[in-house]
């Protein structure tokens, strides 16, 4: 029974659709009590990122000798660059009964899949193509090439999204966090249920 442990929450999904959008609005709002993990990523710092607050930027080289030592939970190479999640801030904070909230693109979720198959998986989509393609421009971070790029990798991924375990549309930001906390609220309450009907069997089993 592990109901001291905080939830693993998985938030992924095609690069533009809003996931960085919607995380922001789940963490600046009171009812959040979730940790956000931040990523390492090896892509150059944009205009207004912050290191350790958007990402933790590290060379190649640094990165490599990280999957060397094995402190990612996953990674994955994307766009031809690096992104992973730390594996010691995830397992302590779980550890401390702290949910955790990762927000990562879709091979670095199967990853997590196979290590915490109970962990929460959540797939943020947009309301179509055409939509994705237009907050990718206007977004103004990327070349035509890069974003070229992007919308091909997001057809590859949106064929895997009955993968997760929700698919939340993000046709409106506020809607969209409403929707991913209701999710995160119904988990929690499942697995109170189930750990107590395990409680009640093991008394039956041990009496
Ligand atoms: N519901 C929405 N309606 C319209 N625009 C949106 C919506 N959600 C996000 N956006 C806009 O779409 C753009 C992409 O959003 P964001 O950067 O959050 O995407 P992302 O999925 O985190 O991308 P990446 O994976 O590349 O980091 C931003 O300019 C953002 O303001
Ligand atoms: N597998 C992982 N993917 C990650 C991680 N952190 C971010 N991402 C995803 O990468 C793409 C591109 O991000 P961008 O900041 O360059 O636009 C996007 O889908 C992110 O969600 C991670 O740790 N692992």
């Amino acid at each position: 029974m592990t109901s001291d442990k905080g939830l693993l929450i998985v938030l992924s999904g095609p690069s533009g659709v809003g996931k960085g959008t919607v995380r922001k609005a789940i963490f600046e709002h009171p009812e959040t009590d979730f940790k956000y993990s931040i990523s390492m990523t090896t892509r150059k710092k944009r205009e207004g990122e912050v290191d350790g607050v958007d990402y933790f930027f590290k060379t190649k080289e640094e990165f490599e000798a990280l999957i060397e030592q094995d402190k990612f939970i996953e990674y994955a190479q994307y766009v031809g660059n690096y992104y992973g999640t730390p594996v010691d801030y995830v397992e302590q904070t779980m550890a401390d009964g702290h949910d955790v909230f990762l927000e990562i693109e879709v091979e670095g979720a199967k990853q997590v899949r196979e290590k915490f198959p109970e962990a929460l998986f959540i797939f943020l989509a947009p309301p179509n193509l055409t939509q994705l393609e237009e907050r990718l421009v206007n977004r103004g971070t990327d070349s035509p090439e890069i974003i070229r790029h992007r919308i091909d990798e997001a057809k590859r991924e949106l064929k895997l999204m009955n993968l997760y375990d929700y698919v939340v549309i993000n046709d409106d930001v506020d809607l969209a966090r409403g929707r991913v906390q209701c999710i995160v609220e119904a988990s929690h309450m499942r697995r109170a249920r189930v750990e107590s009907k395990l409680r009640k069997m093991l008394l039956e089993v041990n009496q």
